[in-house]
């Protein structure tokens, strides 16, 4: 093995690996030292570097996200179905299977605006409870018609 005499004058040589039979440097040990030194695999989490993951799944969140019209037009499919009901966006793809009044009705309204069609088919305060599951977003303000000032007014809409 390829070794190189070191003159330990400096005080080094304590931290520097030395071959136990003689004063020389073990030049294999120090090349893997330094491998292991620059290599990221072996470099320890640093968890003060790492943002916390921000959950955005809870309702609390999803009734921040602001959705478009347009983007909800996207969602227009029976496996990625969205509806907007008084302004806010549903994601209702896992439901129309369980809708009482059958699927087909609401793909009517996939990636549209639902909310007449809702309200008209004398929806109970249950079925309006029953949208919260389902809200992943609300319009922007501009595009809304009755969560804005001068809105629609309607005495049954979802709080
Ligand atoms: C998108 C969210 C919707 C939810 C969560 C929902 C929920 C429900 C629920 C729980 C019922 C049972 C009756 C009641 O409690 O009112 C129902 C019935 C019904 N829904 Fe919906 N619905 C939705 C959208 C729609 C849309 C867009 C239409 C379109 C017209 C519609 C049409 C009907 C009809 C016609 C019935 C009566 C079925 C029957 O009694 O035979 N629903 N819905």
């Amino acid at each position: 093995m390829t070794s190189v005499r070191i003159i330990p004058d400096v005080g080094l040589a304590g931290a520097l690996p030395m071959n136990k039979d003689s004063d020389e440097l073990d030049i294999m040990a120090l090349t893997m030292a330094a491998l292991r030194y620059v290599n990221p695999w072996t470099l320890e989490k640093n968890t003060q570097w790492s943002e916390p993951i921000k959950e955005i799944s809870d309702s609390t969140d999803a009734k921040d996200r602001v959705i478009t019209l347009a983007e909800v037009s996207q969602h227009d499919t029976p496996s990625d179905c969205w509806v907007v009901i008084y302004d806010r966006v549903y994601d209702i793809s896992t439901f129309l299977d369980e809708h009482p009044g059958g699927a087909d009705i609401m793909l009517e309204y996939a990636g549209r605006d639902a909310s007449i069609a809702f309200r008209s088919s004398g929806h109970s305060r249950m079925a309006a409870k029953a949208l919260d599951r389902f809200l992943v977003g609300e319009l922007p303000m501009h595009e809304r018609l009755y969560r804005c000032s001068g809105g629609m007014k309607l005495s049954d809409i979802p709080e």
